[in-house]
């Protein structure tokens, strides 16, 4: 029997509607999904789904109207705002499809800026080498040490995608958030983004939780969830994390 793995994240009974002119726009209608730790999840969905909104959610840079996210046994959607950006800079790393660098920084600085911004200018001052030295070291992770004085304009997709990745993980977080990663690259590109994120899966043992509206991409990951009009639908196509190569099989949702 496949046994129920630890939940690292959990969304219970998650609805969010936007309002526009009074009207209002139901986007998630009722969510229940658990990422268990140590794996590499896929939510999958065609566009206007609702999973960049669920995301958002999962990472509490929104809140939901009602329901619950939970990481690692406390529950976050209801903290402070300044608890949960402690939360999310201390736990998540969150990637884009469009990496989100910024174009005047070199590659390193890039890796920095977010470290740099959640400092004070003294604690940056006191932190600064050890800080360069573990944005050295995840430039190194992502294989582009040697592009760290390189800006984003001298860089190709794939690049800057590692740059987000080495910047994403400066916190050593434990879960991964990506949104759409390979959706700006080209085929080949966006297989060795996958092999990099599956590294660190398996080496650093992150958990992941990757989101995306191809099937291709979807079925590279240990469990898959749909999503349809803001819910998801009763099966997800699973299989055993320590499985990386077999063809998913078909699973009720642990919801
Ligand atoms: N701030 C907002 N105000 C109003 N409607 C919004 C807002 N943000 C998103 N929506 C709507 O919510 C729906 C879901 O959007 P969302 O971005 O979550 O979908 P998605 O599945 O991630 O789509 P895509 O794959 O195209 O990014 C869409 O119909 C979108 O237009």
């Amino acid at each position: 029997m496949h046994s129920s793995p630890e939940l690292l994240l959990e969304a219970r009974g998650i609805r969010k509607s936007y309002h526009k002119d009074k009207i209002e726009l139901p986007i998630l209608r009722g969510i229940d999904v658990g990422f268990a730790a140590g794996e590499m999840s896929a939510l999958v969905g065609r566009s206007g789904s609702g999973k960049s909104t669920l995301m958002h959610l999962l990472a509490t840079l929104d809140q939901p109207d009602s329901g619950e996210v939970w990481f690692d046994g406390s529950r976050i959607d209801n903290q402070s705002r300044a608890r949960r950006d402690q939360y999310r800079n201390s736990q998540i790393g969150i990637i884009f499809q469009f990496y989100h660098l910024l174009p005047e920084l070199s590659a390193i600085e890039n890796v920095l800026a977010p470290a740099m911004i959640r400092r004070s200018v003294l604690g940056y001052l006191r932190d600064r080498k050890s800080l360069r030295l573990r944005a050295e070291a995840m430039l190194d992770r992502v294989g582009l040490l040697n592009r760290s004085q390189h800006q984003p304009s001298e860089m190709s997709g794939g690049e800057m995608q590692r740059v987000a990745i080495a910047r994403s993980l400066m916190s050593n977080p434990k879960l991964l958030l990506a949104d759409e990663p390979t959706g700006n690259l080209d085929t080949e590109t966006g297989a060795t983004i996958l092999t990099l994120l599956r590294e660190l899966n398996q080496e650093d043992d992150l958990t992941i939780v990757m989101i995306t509206h191809d099937d291709s991409i979807a079925e590279t990951a240990d469990r898959c969830y749909r999503m349809c009009d803001g819910l998801l639908e009763d099966n997800a196509s699973n299989r055993d994390a320590s499985d990386h190569s077999g063809s998913a099989k078909l699973e009720t949702v642990a919801a």
